[in-house]
């Protein structure tokens, strides 16, 4: 890479966000990183520092519009410019869908689907003014859950089919522009996520500690969960120049657990 480019992470204060903003630090990209909660926030923007990486944070919440735009101003104030957007950020429920309530269905989608959208807004307004020279990626956090419905995940299920079709929406209105959008979709990760949908899951299964996330883990091919790298793996793909022919898909990086 010439002059440097700038990779946009949203919630990479922990888990698989962090894991992504690790690996397109290695892969040469100044990070700006992004989080709601300032003390992961604080903690690994240290870390960055420590290692020698050109990274700069923003605390905000994706599910707000400004916010958003906000955090593309910040990286173009500190770095000058937006090369990747990756909406990472997001959150599940575990709820029979007879109990959900409306608030528990905004929540979610505020979270998962009007910060795809928000963030995918922002990201293409700078990278238009940005203009030629190289295709921009924006890239979204979807899941198995993107592909299949499973039930007491419900809201979340059908939160990541949303993301699904607004990642081929934005592929084709802004391929014109030079932008590719894909998704990738992870399975069954050990992080903070799984924690509570192994305990939330448990009172409604009766199940123990660890065994909802076991149960879920069960099937997957390559026989263990996986881990932030391996999904990090295929985003720093798809922030590649070798994915520069590559828009609207939603590829899965589940160990082998949905075949599509
Ligand atoms: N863990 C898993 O097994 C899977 C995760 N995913 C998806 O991958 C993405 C990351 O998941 P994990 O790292 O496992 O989750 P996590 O819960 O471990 O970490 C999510 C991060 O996002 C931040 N965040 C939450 N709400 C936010 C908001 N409103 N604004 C800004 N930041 C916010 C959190 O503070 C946290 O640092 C999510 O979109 C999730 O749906 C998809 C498939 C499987
Ligand atoms: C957490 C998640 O995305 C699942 C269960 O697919």
């Amino acid at each position: 890479m010439s002059a440097q480019k700038v990779a946009v992470i949203t919630g990479s204060g922990d888990g698989l966000g962090k894991g992504i903003a690790k690996r397109l630090a290695k892969d040469g990209f100044a990070i700006v990183l992004s989080d709601i909660n300032p003390d992961t926030l604080k903690a690994t923007a240290a870390e960055f520092q420590a290692d020698g990486v050109n990274v700069a944070s923003f605390q905000g919440n994706v599910a707000k519009r400004e916010d958003q735009f906000a955090l593309v101003q910040h990286a173009v104030d500190t770095f000058g410019r937006v090369d990747v957007f990756v909406n990472n950020a997001g959150i599940e429920d575990v709820m029979a869908l007879e109990d959900v309530t409306e608030a528990d269905f905004d929540r979610v989608f505020d979270v998962n689907v009007k910060s795809v959208l928000f963030g995918t807004q922002a990201a293409a307004a700078q990278m238009k003014k940005q203009g030629g020279g190289s295709v921009y990626k924006i890239i979204n956090a979807c899941s198995i859950a993107g592909h299949e419905s499973y039930d007491l995940l419900g809201v979340y299920c059908a939160s990541k089919h949303a993301v699904r079709s607004l990642t081929v929406t934005a592929a084709k209105e802004l391929a014109k522009h030079q932008i590719t959008v894909n998704a990738y979709c992870p399975g069954v990760a050990a992080t903070k996520m799984w924690d509570r949908i192994d305990a939330e899951m448990g009172k409604y299964m009766n199940t123990q500690p660890g065994e909802a996330f076991e149960k879920f883990s069960a099937g997957i091919l390559m026989g263990r969960p996986q881990v932030p790298e391996d999904v990090a793996a295929l985003v720093h793909y798809l922030a590649s120049e070798d994915s520069d022919y590559m828009t609207g898909q939603a590829l899965l990086i589940d160990g082998g657990m949905v075949f599509r």
